[in-house]
Order: C-alpha cells, then structure tokens, then sequence
C-alpha cells in the first residue's frame, strides 16, 4: 500500500485539523487566530495557555515581500560552501552548519543567526557572500521590523486579556531599543532517505526568551510536543505565520503558559528554508512573575532573574536541557555569581532527602504554609526607618550579595532581632531583606506554631532548619517569637513541655547555624522584648529597635496613603503629621482609611435613598477628602502604641545594636 506523506488538513471551526497519515489518526490542533478579529486576544490567550503555539493569519506582511526575502536567502545558502564560511562560524551570531550552539548539539541544518540590535553582523555577514548584499540588508532590516510589531501586537493582546498593567508592558520590552531580540534564518537541506525513521534538522527545544515568529515556506518538517508528550506535525504554511511561547513569558505568567517544546526533523523531498524573529527583553530586565498574576505570593513559582542572567545561563547548557526546570538541585546559587544551573530559576523545588515519610510530610505542610516567593517589598515602599534599614543591610544583605568580605570574624550575624511597637513595619522589613536578597523566604508566625503544632512543633523546627538550608540562602522569619521563648516558662515555674523542647530545638539550630557558612539568617521580630529569655537574646546577636515613625516618616505615609488630587483643595498634611504624634505605621493606615471613607459615606447616604439599583456605568463620583474629614477621623482614632515607648528605648540602650557614629 502507498501512503502518501503530504498531510491532509481540514479546517474545523477556528483550528486546523491535521491528520498524519504516518502516526495514528490523531487529529491535531493548531489554533488559527486572525490578528483582525475582535476576538482575537481571547483565542491567543487560550491557545497559549493550551498548546504554547499557534497560528496566524490576516498579519498583514506582503507576500512579494516574504518571496523576495525567501529568494535572498535561498540566493545566499546556494553559495559554495567556502563563501558562507566567511560568514562563520556563529559565535552565536553570524553563519552556522551543522553545529547548533556552543555545547555539541547537531543537526542537518545550517543558518544564520542575526543580532536585531546591531546591523554591523548582519552587514558583515552578506558584504563577503552576496552581491546584492545591499538590498539583502534592508529586506531584513524590514523583516525585523514587521516582526517586532507583530510580536508587540501578540504581547499587547496577551497583556490586555490578562489584564496587566500598564497595558504595554510586554510589549514595551520588544520595542524599546534595547530589546535583546534575534533573527534566525534556517535552511534544511533535503536528505537522502536512510534507514533511521527521523533524523534531526533542529533538535528539541523550547525558546528562551517571551515569544518567537515563525515562517516557512511549504515544506514540512516542523513539529511541537504536546503536554501529553506526544509529537504532533505542523503542516506549513507560507502565507502565515506561527507563534510560539518562549521560557520568559512562562516565567511572567507563572506557568500559565507554557514555552512549547518544537523540533525539526528533516525531509527527504525538498529542502525547508525558515526564519524565525526571536523577541526577547533588554539584557537587564528582571524577569518573574507578574503579581496580578499571583495572588498569592506562595504560589509564585520562580525567582527574580534578568534576562542577561537566563541568557548565559541557557548557553551553559543543551539545547534539549528543561531550562526552567530543575537540574541538579544541590548546587547552590549565590547572587553574586552567575547562575550556574537552569534550575536555579525554579523557585519550587523538591524537599531534602528525609528520613522518614512522616517528616517528608511535615515538610510538604510546612511548605505549603510557609514558604513564601519572593515577597516583593523594596526598601523605598517602607517609609522612615532609616536607622534599621542601615543595620540591616549591613547585618543581612550584604554578606549575601557579597560574602567574600564576610569571613572569620566578620562572618555574618545569624540571628537578628527586630523589636518595637506593634504596626511599626517589622515585618515590612523582613520582606525588604528577602526581596533585595532574592532569598527563600521562610514565614512562620510563632503564636501559630505553638497553636497549629502544639505535639510536632519540635519536630517542625527541626524540618523548618533542613528546608531552609536546602533552600539557602534564605530568611527564616518567626514573627511575634515571644510566644514561643518568654522568660515566663523559666525553670521555676510549669512550662508546657512540648513548649519547652520547641524552644530547645530552636536554640539548637540557630546554634547549629553559627556553625556552617549555610546563608541561613533567622530574623525574629517582638513587640515583647523584654519577655524574651538571655539564652534566646544571646543567639539574636543584633537586635535592631523598630520605633514608632517620626514626623518625617509620618507625612511620607500621609503623602503616599492620602495624595492631594490635582483641582482639589489640597489635603492638611501638616496637621495630619503634628496630631499623629505616637502612631504606629499601622495606626495610620487606619486613620487615613478613616478619612477616605468620609466621601464614600457621603456617596452611599446619596444611593440608599435611591429606590432602583443604579447600573455600574452611571454611579456618581466618589468626591474629595475635605479637611472637616480628617479632623473627624483624627477624632476617631487613636494611637495604640506610644504607651511603653519609654520601655522599648530602654530596651534599646541595654541591648539594642546602633549605629557607631
Ligand atoms: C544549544 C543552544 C543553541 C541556543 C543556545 C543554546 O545553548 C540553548 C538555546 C538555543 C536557542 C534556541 C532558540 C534559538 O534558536 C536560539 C538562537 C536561542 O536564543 O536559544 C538558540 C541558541 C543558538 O543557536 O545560539
Ligand atoms: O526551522 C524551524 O521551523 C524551527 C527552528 C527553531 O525552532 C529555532 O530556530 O529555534
Ligand atoms: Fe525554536
């Protein structure tokens, strides 16, 4: 029986179904989306959520144009061999065969690979090869340009579907100049059948950076991998053009879409010839997960990297290697060097080896309790604090980013205390540190330990300490940690013994802690200093006072919390700042939540003498703050805090760390 190889297709609502007669009838998918279609964002959406590829139509790039860009560089890959040479080898730019990349991956191919940014190689690439290295020149400066808006086009439907904000900002990252995008073009030459079933043009992969813009012309060859690991074909096709998601926007979406795996695998009746416009980020963009994409700081799947980072980081390896996933999870990766290991971007990883299934699972609890990503609290978003911020960027941040100065006996502190008023920022802080730090960020609230853990909470502990260390370098943040090591269970009296081994075993790891060069810190933090026992203080070797915020840091809060509006009468915050005297961070939250409210109040007394439900559209506006609005919240609030003061600066001048001046 003959089979014929050229695939049939169909067309069946908004995808092509495509049957390859070679496999089992199994009709594969690629969403066709029309650039035109007021629809369009949704399908992209979808389609990059389902298979991380599809295909587009109504783009709007000429054909005569694709035709004669197609004939140059048909023009160009006819030239005897020593004449491309000249143009190699691809360092990673300029003209490659055979040999794809710098670590030994190989395939029936050879191409050029071009830099967007710079048009010197490109230049230099034709001027030794091609005549008409001129007109060659501008087609692709033209092509690269249609590429970029197409994919700016892509990003901008992508961001307006899932509402990132601004509504730009993944596409800014294409069009700024800095853009580190790529152009690749492919040429398969047509292989004489043997024995083995497929042979490899381009091997399996997936594309590094946001999104690539693939266009062939009519030969056959190009496939994907679904999620369920099967390989399907992709029946070319030259008037359109495809679309795949690359290993960056997985990362910015937090894996809801995925970067599809595709290879080539060549063809022995005609030779394909494609070109593909890689549109990557500028060299310095930190690259992680939208927040609007992650509500829940614990589900945020990987950790802040650049781009430059991923980059070098996907040239160390093969081609084929998972870069987002992990890989040989024991190495570690310090801020300072470069990343060492594609997994070291995967901010989930698997659990130390444990002894027992009972500790394992302990672990996976912990884990979903708390540890937590990247808490993405910068240093300038907490107000004041001016003195702690100091301290503990020399204390913490420091010896992470640059541990080589931090030895013998300017190894870094590994326990640190910050204490003060409730509301004052604390925990703020602790963020700050894991943020700028890129640190594992370990959150544990004492008071729910001793509740949650009551019989296992030792044992927690001593799970908690092995995650952290595998994690490293990491935060361990035991907020309100008076509940568990108070003075008050000393030996004269009836400690809770469960209580008791908890707080043995804690002293333990942080001694334990001192002992290692793990980049491990635990950051306690109190409202209750003085309830905290001396063997616990002993280990806490910085301890850092939070105070309540001074007038400068106040007007910061009000300006951020309450701004004056442009056109109205502008907001008293002198006054705000002078009668705020004694208030926590966390008290003038609620006192400008108080004034905000006023106008609302005002608006809703309009509505509920409305007897219809008025629709969304024709709500009336919310007004101004007036000034009788914050006399009155002022009225209604009161500060919580300022009572023990004299006792926290007592605590400060008999253990707290200062400023040497
Ligand atoms: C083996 C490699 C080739 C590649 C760099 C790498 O080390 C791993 C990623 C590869 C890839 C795949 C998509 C693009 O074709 C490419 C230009 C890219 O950005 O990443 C290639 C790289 C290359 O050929 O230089
Ligand atoms: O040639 C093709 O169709 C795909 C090539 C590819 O995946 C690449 O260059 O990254
Ligand atoms: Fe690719």
């Amino acid at each position: 029986m003959v089979v014929s190889l050229k695939p049939k297709s169909v067309t069946l609502n908004n995808s092509q179904v495509h049957v390859n007669p070679k496999c089992k009838p199994s009709p594969v998918l690629i969403p066709v989306v029309n650039l035109t279609d007021p629809n369009a964002k949704t399908q992209i959406v979808k389609a990059c959520e389902e298979l991380g590829f599809f295909k587009v139509v109504n783009h709007g790039v000429r054909p005569e144009f694709l035709t004669q860009l197609e004939e140059e560089a048909i023009k160009f890959f006819a030239l005897p061999q020593f004449h491309k040479d000249k143009a190699g080898p691809a360092d990673p730019f300029g003209y490659g065969s055979k040999r794809i990349g710098p670590n030994g991956d190989v395939g029936w191919i050879e191409y050029i690979l071009l830099n967007a940014n710079s048009d010197t190689k490109t230049t230099a690439v034709f001027l030794q090869t091609t005549p008409t290295f001129r007109e060659v020149v501008v087609l692709v400066e033209v092509f690269m340009e249609e590429m970029k808006d197409m994919s700016s086009k892509v990003l901008d439907m992508v961001a307006e579907e899932l509402k990132i904000e601004p509504k730009d900002k993944l596409s800014k990252l294409v069009k700024v100049k800095e853009s580190d995008s790529c152009l690749r073009m492919n040429h398969y030459p047509e292989k004489e059948e043997t024995r083995r079933k497929e042979e490899i043009g381009f091997g399996e992969h997936t594309d590094p950076q946001l999104v690539s813009v693939l266009r062939s012309n009519n030969t056959e060859g190009l496939q994907i991998c679904l999620k369920d690991g099967t390989w399907v074909d992709v029946p070319p096709d030259h008037s359109s053009f495809f679309v795949i998601v690359g290993d960056t926007l997985q990362v910015m979406t937090n894996g809801r879409f995925k970067s599809v795996k595709h290879r080539v695998l060549t063809n022995t009746k005609r030779s394909r010839l494609s070109m593909i416009y890689f549109a990557g980020p500028p060299l310095t963009e930190k690259i992680a997960p939208f927040s609007c994409l992650v509500p829940k700081q614990e589900d945020c799947l990987y950790r802040e990297f650049t781009w430059s980072q991923y980059k070098s980081a996907a040239y160390k390896t093969k081609l084929g290697d998972y870069r987002l996933a992990l890989g040989s999870i024991n190495q570690r990766w310090r801020p300072t060097s470069p990343l060492p290991l594609a997994g070291a971007f995967w901010k989930k990883s698997m659990f130390p080896p444990f002894e027992s299934a009972e500790t394992r699972a302990l672990a996976e609890s912990l884990s979903r309790d708390i540890i937590r990503g990247n808490p993405n609290v910068k240093w300038e978003s907490i107000k004041g604090l001016e003195n702690a911020k100091r301290l503990l960027k020399e204390a913490v941040v420091m010896p992470i980013k640059y541990p080589s100065y931090f030895n013998g006996l300017l190894s870094p502190w590994k326990g640190i205390l910050l204490f003060g008023p409730p509301g004052t920022g604390k925990t703020m802080l602790a963020k700050a540190v894991a943020t700028e730090c890129n640190t594992t960020f370990f959150n544990i609230s004492a008071s729910s330990v001793v509740s949650k853990w009551r019989g296992d909470s030792e044992k927690l502990i001593r799970v908690l300490f092995d995650l952290a260390k595998h994690h490293a370098p990491s935060t361990i943040f035991l907020d309100e940690i008076d509940a568990i090591i108070s003075q008050r269970g000393g030996e004269g009296r009836s400690e809770h013994e469960a209580s008791r081994r908890l707080k043995t075993e804690l002293l333990i790891q942080m001694d334990g802690l001192q002992k290692t060069n793990e980049l491990v810190f635990v950051l306690a933090a109190t409202n209750l200093p003085w309830e905290l026992d001396a063997a616990m203080l002993r280990r806490l070797e910085k301890r850092i006072l939070v105070p309540l915020p001074d007038p400068e840091a106040r007007r910061g809060m009000f300006e951020m919390l309450l701004p004056s509006q442009p056109g109205d009468e502008p907001l008293p915050h002198d006054v705000l700042v002078e009668k705020s005297e004694g208030y926590s961070g966390s008290d003038i939250r609620i006192l400008c939540k108080e004034a905000a409210m006023q106008p609302l109040r005002r608006t809703l007394a309009v509505l509920e003498d409305t007897e219809d439900i008025v629709p969304e559209d024709e709500l009336p506006k919310v007004g101004a703050i007036l000034p009788e609005d914050i006399d009155r919240a002022l009225s209604n609030t009161r500060p919580s805090a300022h009572l023990h003061a004299h006792l926290y600066d007592k605590f400060n001048d008999d253990y707290g760390s200062h400023i040497l001046k």
